[in-house]
């Protein structure tokens, strides 16, 4: 979710002039927000490209640092019910079963949202039969 986030990003319709980083953005313009450079943001993610969860232990990403489903008012409302399907599911596979990625070097492309460039082929064992 933060380094290969499903979702890239949104857009907003300025709705009053402000500057950033010395731009003048006028009224009516649309921006666009991006998940993956905000994941990426060294000032709050150390070494950002390191897959890390436990820099999450104890401690909530400041806010607006960590949005794969977005965040403010129009903050995605399927959220809960994919948190809660990821969860069954992981929980499933890897209680579950031993499984090995088929290609552990397989890309992940991008059209726009990123895909496993091959499916993600993996072997599943169920585990009552291995052990
Ligand atoms: C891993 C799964 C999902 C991801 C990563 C995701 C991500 C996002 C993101 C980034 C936004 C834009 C939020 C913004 O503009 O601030 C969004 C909006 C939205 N999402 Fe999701 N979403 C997911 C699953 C779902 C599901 C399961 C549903 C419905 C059951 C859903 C329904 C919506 C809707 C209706 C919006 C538009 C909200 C609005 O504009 O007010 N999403 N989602």
């Amino acid at each position: 979710m933060r380094l290969t986030p499903p979702v890239q990003g949104a857009f907003r319709e300025v709705i009053k002039n402000f500057t950033y980083a010395g731009f003048t953005i006028p009224k009516g313009w649309k921006t666009h927000w991006n998940v993956n450079t905000t994941h990426r943001n060294t000032k709050y993610l150390p070494d950002p490209e390191k897959f890390d969860p436990s820099r999450f232990e104890g401690r909530e990403p400041e806010p607006f640092t960590f949005v794969p489903f977005g965040e403010g008012p129009r903050m995605c409302p399927g959220r809960e019910y994919a948190r809660a399907q990821v969860l069954v599911f992981i929980h499933n596979i890897v209680t579950k079963f031993k499984w090995e990625r088929v290609d552990p070097n397989e890309k992940i492309s991008y059209n726009p949202s990123p895909i496993p460039a091959k499916g993600f082929p993996i072997c599943l064992q169920p585990l009552e039969n291995i052990y």
